[in-house]
This record gives structure tokens, sequence and C-alpha cells, in this order.
């Protein structure tokens, strides 16, 4: 099944996005807020944001936003998380009636702590929700390494009808019918994340790296089954799988973040780091509902400069001794 896909972002993940579509052989429609963006795109390349990567042919880019959304059969909206909220405002009125948004950011919004799709909700009631998430890579989606993501949207039979849209034998979509477990997991790997880079970066050694990711996972699993997410979610891509990825490699801009925060470098100016926003409001989420997440709670603290890292990494080890499960 091939359709018009309109992309809502120019960045490094929504023109590897618009590529994909097109490789599946989709036609696709780009909206980027800036014209240079634009034009770039339309000389087939993205160098603010996937530097040295030629970008495939036939991708219409415009900031047109009302004539990118024009006869789409899908939408995916691939802006940062805490600026969708301003963008969909802008957009939704030119989105078509019953077409599906596909939310491609990982993250919870910072002010009101609402999930993604609970932001898309407000603006299009009327408009079946979706959520792309997994380990994945821009650059590696663009150079047609092969990823797989898993597709979410509360109506099962959607998520697989995307999933056959936009796979490829390079791109591999899983479907659930979890929406708010996919949700939650690609929003706190980034916290994690940027845990998994300060350790590094503060030279606390492998060993406690391998004992924060762990221990994070507990986290996450604890706020997705409060959320009521399915178990089988986090253990999946975009749970284990995205942890996996990003607490690992200073390819994540999230990882590149805390490692410069646990070596003491400036943190102004740095590329978009998703779990910096979230790391606040999850750790509040988190005390509102009396789940334990001491990891996310120093995440935050340490964002907010109340504490140190190694002040952190002392609270977290002579925490009262429990059992390891539950
Ligand atoms: N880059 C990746 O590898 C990757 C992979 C998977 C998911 N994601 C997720 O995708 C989302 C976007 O990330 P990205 O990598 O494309 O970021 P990016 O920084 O590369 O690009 C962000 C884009 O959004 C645009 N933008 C920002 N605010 C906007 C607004 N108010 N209205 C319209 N456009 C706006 C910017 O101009 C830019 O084009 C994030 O939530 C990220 O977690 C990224
Ligand atoms: O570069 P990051 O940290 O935003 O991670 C990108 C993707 O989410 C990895 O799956």
């Amino acid at each position: 099944m091939s359709m018009r896909v309109a992309v809502l972002g120019g960045g490094a993940w929504g023109t590897a996005l618009a590529m994909q579509m097109r490789r599946a052989g989709n036609a696709v429609a780009l909206w980027a807020r800036d014209e240079a963006t634009v034009e770039a795109i339309r000389r087939r390349e993205n160098p603010a944001y996937l530097p040295g990567i030629e970008v495939d042919a036939g991708i219409e880019a415009s900031t047109d936003w009302a004539a990118t959304l024009d006869g789409a059969g899908c939408v995916l909206a691939v802006i940062p998380a805490q600026s969708l909220r301003g963008a969909l405002a802008k957009v939704a009125g030119s989105v078509p009636a019953d077409v599906p948004m596909v939310l491609c950011a990982k993250g919870i919004e910072h002010d009101s702590g609402l999930l993604l799709s609970q932001v898309a909700a407000e603006f299009l009631p009327n408009n079946p929700v979706a959520a792309l998430s997994g380990p994945s890579f821009a650059a590696d989606l663009a150079n047609g390494l092969p990823t797989a993501v898993v597709i979410a949207a509360r109506e099962e039979p959607m998520a697989v009808r995307l999933a056959q849209a936009f796979s490829t034998e390079r791109f591999r979509c899983y479907s659930t019918g979890d929406l708010v477990g996919v949700e939650i997991g690609g929003a706190l790997k980034n916290v994690f994340a940027i845990a998994a880079g300060a350790v590094t970066g503060a030279g606390l050694g492998a060993s406690a790296q391998a004992a924060m990711v762990t221990r994070g996972f507990v986290e996450l699993r604890r706020i997705a089954q409060a959320f009521g997410a399915e178990p089988e979610t986090v253990m999946g891509l975009s749970g284990l799988g995205d942890l996996l990825l990003t607490c690992s490699s200073a390819q994540s801009r999230n990882f590149a973040y805390g490692l410069a925060l646990g070596r003491g470098e400036s943190l102004a100016g740095r590329p978009l780091a998703e779990g910096v926003a979230t790391a606040g409001i999850a750790a509040t989420i988190a005390g509102r509902r009396g789940i334990e997440a001491p990891i996310i709670s120093a995440v935050a603290a340490i964002l907010a400069g109340s504490i140190t890292i190694n002040e952190a990494v002392s609270a977290l080890m002579t925490r009262p001794l429990r059992a390891e499960a539950g």
C-alpha cells in the first residue's frame, strides 16, 4: 500500500524518515519551518542536521504546511517533544480528517507531564494517533544501515497497516497496540542515556555504567507499569532496545550531553538532547505516583544544578539495601 506521507520537521530524524518513506515507495512531502532547510533538501542535502549524507530524490520540501499536508494519507510529526504543541497549534487545521498522526519524537511534555499522544489528541481529536520509536540513529537510517522500530497505535490494525507501508528490507517495522508503553520507553531512555554518558564522562567505570543502566531499566519498567504498559513492550525495541543503543554510544546526543556533563565541559549550544527536558517532569511524575525512581531523580537534580555527580553517586550507593526484584 503506497500513499502520500507528509513529514513535519526537517531535522535529522525528519529528513531520514522522509528518505525511508520514499524508499518504501510512498510519495513524500516534507515541511520545514526554515527556507534554508527546504532549499538544502531540494539540493538533496541537509548539512545542518545530516552532514555528508546525500538526501534521496523525490522529496517535495516546503515551508508551506498546508501544501505539505494536502492529500496526505498519513502525517509523521518529527518535531522535538517540547515544540510539538506549538507546531500542532499552527498546522492542525490543515491535517486531513481521519488521517493517522504518527508521533516520532521521544519525550514527555515538560510543562504538563502529558505524553505526546495526549498533546496530539488535544489538537486532533478525530485523527488516530500512532507512535514510531525504537533504536535508530537518523544517520544510520539515512545511510541505509539496517534498523528496526516499532509502530504503536491503540487500534492495532492501524499500526499493522503503517508498519507495512513504511517497511523495507533495511527498515523493519514491528507493530503493537501498546501506545503508552512505546511512548514511555522512547521518552525515558533519553534520561538514562544522559546518566550513562555522565558516568562515562566522570570516569566512574564500565561496572558502574552497567549497574546504572540495569537499575535504570527497573525504573523504566516501574513507570511504564504504572501507566498500564505491557511488560513485553518494555522488553522490546522502544524499551530495552533503545536503552541499549543510546546508553552505549556517543553517537547519541543524549549520551554525548551526559558525557560533557560528566567531564565538566560547557553544555551551551549543544545539539538537541530530549532527556534534559524529560528528566525533571519524569522525576515529578514518579514522585506524584509514589514510584521509586532514584536515578531519574538524580539526573533531574544534577541537571537542575542542585547536586553534583559525585553527590548523586554517593546518595545512590548508600540507599537502604533491598532485594533486587520488585
Ligand atoms: N536524530 C535521531 O537519530 C532520532 C532518532 C529517533 C528519534 N528522534 C527523535 O526525533 C525528534 C526530532 O529529533 P531530530 O533528530 O530530528 O532533531 P533535530 O535537532 O535534528 O531537528 C529538529 C527539527 O525540528 C525543527 N523544529 C524545532 N522546533 C520547531 C517548531 N517549533 N516548529 C517547527 N519545527 C521545529 C528544527 O528546525 C529542526 O528542523 C526528537 O524527539 C528525537 O528524540 C531522533
Ligand atoms: O541522539 P539521541 O540521543 O536523540 O538518540 C536518537 C535515537 O532516539 C536513538 O534511537
